[in-house]
């Protein structure tokens, strides 16, 4: 266990997170350890894989940008709206650069990757994460939003850690960074807040609970289909 660890053995971005990932251990498991990360960290993921996987991410990030927009919209303070925008702007400013850069290199224009057609795995993934938005609260929508943002920077330090392999550097690089983790931790913490202003100090005690677990978990489950997605280049 780490000094950044929390006592699960995860990363210590907050107890809500804590708390929803311990009660999805084996889904966790599949997506953080899934072989599309192995494969980023040693190197062995052929590059083609790669460059369809940040294609399709290109616009998952789209979608997520959105949702996290729609925080704002159901936001119950200025605190939770100013998390929100800051989250929007680190996709839409920040991560997207890994995308147009690595793409750009690979020959595919912006132009190009705008145009990149959306698989059904992304369709199915961002669209319940919205639709977590649409039809829930902010906290329904937290819950949907917290593996995509957390689970990377779980399997960000755990890679730059572990001495991995050159060829997907600048991917590990990303997710490992001082400003990724450091919005990861803004964002545990803007759910710990959340959650104590709406259900209390103890929250596991509430009726809410285990559905706010099962769309953490139907979120995990979806990263998985993503990374599956990843591995089939058409
Ligand atoms: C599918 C997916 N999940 C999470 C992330 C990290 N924002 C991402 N870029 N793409």
């Amino acid at each position: 266990m780490t000094a950044n660890a929390d006592q699960n053995g995860g990363p210590a971005y907050g107890r809500a997170f804590a708390d929803w990932r311990g009660a999805c251990t084996d889904d966790w498991r599949a997506y953080t350890r899934h072989g599309f990360v192995q494969g980023l960290g040693d190197g062995s993921l052929p590059r083609a894989a790669f460059i369809h996987y940040l294609r399709q991410d290109y616009v998952f990030l789209h979608h997520f940008a959105r949702a996290w927009a729609l925080g704002i919209v159901k936001s119950a303070d200025i605190h939770e709206m100013q998390a929100c925008t800051a989250t929007v702007n680190a996709l839409v400013q920040d991560e997207i650069r890994l995308h147009v850069e690595v793409c750009a290199k690979a020959g595919i224009g912006l132009d190009e990757l705008e145009a990149t057609a959306e698989a059904p795995a992304n369709m199915a993934y961002t669209r319940y994460v919205l639709e977590s938005g649409y039809s829930g609260d902010f906290l329904d929508l937290m819950a949907a939003l917290a593996p995509c943002v957390l689970g990377y920077g779980e399997i960000g330090a755990r890679l730059a850690a572990g001495d991995p392999a050159p060829d997907y550097a600048e991917w590990i690089g990303t997710y490992a960074s001082a400003e990724y983790q450091g919005l990861c931790h803004d964002v545990g913490a803007l759910i710990d807040r959340a959650v104590k202003i709406r259900l209390g100090d103890e929250p596991a005690a509430t009726p809410r609970w285990q559905a706010l677990q099962h769309r953490f978990k139907t979120a995990t489950r979806l990263e998985v289909a993503f990374w599956d997605m990843g591995l089939r280049p058409e």
